[in-house]
């Protein structure tokens, strides 16, 4: 049975000197449960993916973002969902970015993203954030 494609927009929250990055890890008994992640989630019906990270991101981490560009889309399949991700980058913000859901979030430098376990599909996102904003 083909399975639906499910899409995702998500934000790369950046710091104003752009040289740190806020991370969040998902829930232990979520899909990709217990990685780290950039916040974000499912695009509802009639939402463009640029709405979509907005409104997640002032669920998931308390921000109300101001200024944002696409960084990265692609495709990917795990064996048990198959996503298509829209990334932003996010440069200007109000509030203060948390947990606002219960969960681990953390500010880390550019540079130390590699040492922290995000999902297969992240790969080339974190390849684009050290082409673009890496020292
Ligand atoms: N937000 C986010 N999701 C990611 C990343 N990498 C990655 O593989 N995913 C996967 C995990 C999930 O299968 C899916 C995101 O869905 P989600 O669980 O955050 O969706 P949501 O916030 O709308 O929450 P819900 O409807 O499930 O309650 O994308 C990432 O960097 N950020
Ligand atoms: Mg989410």
């Amino acid at each position: 049975m083909p399975k639906k494609r499910v899409w995702i927009a998500a934000g790369i929250i950046l710091n104003s000197t752009q040289d740190h990055i806020f991370i969040t890890r998902r829930h232990a008994n979520a899909h990709q449960g217990g990685l780290w992640e950039f916040a974000g989630g499912k695009v509802e019906a009639n939402e463009t993916a640029e709405q979509a990270v907005i409104r997640e991101l002032n669920e998931e981490v308390g921000i109300q973002v101001t200024t944002l560009t696409p960084l990265i889309s692609l495709a990917h399949d795990y064996p048990d969902k198959a996503l298509q991700f829209d990334f932003f980058a996010i440069t200007a913000f109000t509030g203060e970015a948390c947990g606002n859901e219960g969960q681990a979030g953390l500010w880390v430098a550019i540079d130390d993203l590699e040492q922290y376990p995000f999902p297969e599909a992240n790969a080339a996102v974190l390849a684009k954030i050290v082409e673009v904003y890496g020292g």
